[in-house]
């Protein structure tokens, strides 16, 4: 049995002359959370579309449970659960309808899918919203309906393309709990995000995606270390930030850091030193292409 849910070897995509996924290599352990973190346009949705069989890539290969993706997509789509960036649920149905209809579509008996249906509202805290239309729902409740519809089959490997864009921190977090929980039972989830915090509190590996590239992958320590010591911040009184200083974090170079702008800073000036934050790790390891691409 392949110990790896998801690999990917040389994945490319370019749709006209715009080469979107230049050359992508994965490796997803089963029964982990991997996220793939990169700015908008950056080629996340293309990714996720290729690995989920929905298009192909122009050249590389790609294995889901031990599947390839274009010489099984069936047995490759029957691993997999999807949810997309947006809501793909039945607005004018209530949510026990939508979990319900999936379970029947799905091959379930009518008993079956009450079960399945009361099952999956309860775990996702839907139960009390369960006989009201979709329409009527916070963003939060319809991404949560979303996942416990592509749940009603087990699937080894859930794909979830920025699970939590546009919701408040409340919800988000939620969210995350509920998506800790699919771990728990063994799913492998791969998940696309823009937010630095996201990857950091969910996910076992992350790659930093830019321009089609991984630029960087490993845990979220890993990456921090990467970009490497320590950041000295410097905050006046009302404890605004003033300057972010990165160091070694040696006494010699925190001394020669302070000294060179100690004469630039108001007496009363705090300073603090902390290791990088997952922002410090996004843009050190994406500005530089950044500024070189066109907006
Ligand atoms: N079917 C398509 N035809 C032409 N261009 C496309 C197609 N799909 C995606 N693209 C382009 O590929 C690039 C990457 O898009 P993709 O949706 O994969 O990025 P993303 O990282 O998911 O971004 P976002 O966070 O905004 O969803 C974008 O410039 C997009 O316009």
């Amino acid at each position: 049995m392949a110990k790896l849910a998801i690999e990917a070897a040389g994945l490319r995509k370019s749709f006209g002359s715009q080469t979107v996924l230049d050359g992508i290599d994965l490796a997803v352990p089963k029964g982990t959370i991997f996220a793939l973190l990169g700015p908008n346009g950056a080629g996340k949705t293309t990714l996720i579309h290729i690995l989920s069989t929905l298009i192909e890539p122009d050249d590389g290969s790609a294995r889901i449970e031990g599947y390839d993706i274009v010489a099984s997509k069936k047995e490759v789509r029957q691993s997999i659960g999807l949810t997309g960036q947006f809501a793909a649920v039945d607005e004018v149905l209530t949510g026990a309808e939508n979990v319900n209809m999936m379970c029947r579509l799905s091959g379930l008996s009518a008993a079956e899918s009450r079960v399945r249906t009361a099952e999956l509202l309860r775990s996702f805290d839907l139960e009390a919203a369960a006989g009201k239309r979709v329409k009527t729902y916070s963003g939060g409740m319809r991404r949560k309906l979303d996942l416990a519809v592509s749940l009603v089959v087990h699937r080894p490997v859930l794909f979830l393309d920025e699970p939590t864009t546009g919701l408040d921190t409340v919800s988000r977090r939620a969210l995350w709990a509920n998506i800790q929980q699919l771990k728990e039972q063994g799913i492998t989830i791969f998940l696309t995000t823009q937010y630095l915090e996201e990857a950091d509190q969910l996910a076992d590996r992350i790659a930093v995606i830019n321009h089609g590239r991984v630029v960087a992958s490993g845990t979220a320590a890993e990456l921090k270390t990467r970009v490497g010591g320590e950041v000295i911040e410097l905050r006046n009184k009302d404890n605004e930030l003033l300057r972010s200083l990165p160091t070694s974090g040696t006494i010699a170079d925190v001394w020669q850091t302070l000294g060179s702008v100690v004469h630039s800073f108001p007496e009363g000036t705090q300073i603090s030193i902390r290791k990088p934050s997952m922002d410090d790790v996004f843009l050190a390891l994406t500005s530089i292409e950044k500024e070189a691409s066109p907006a």
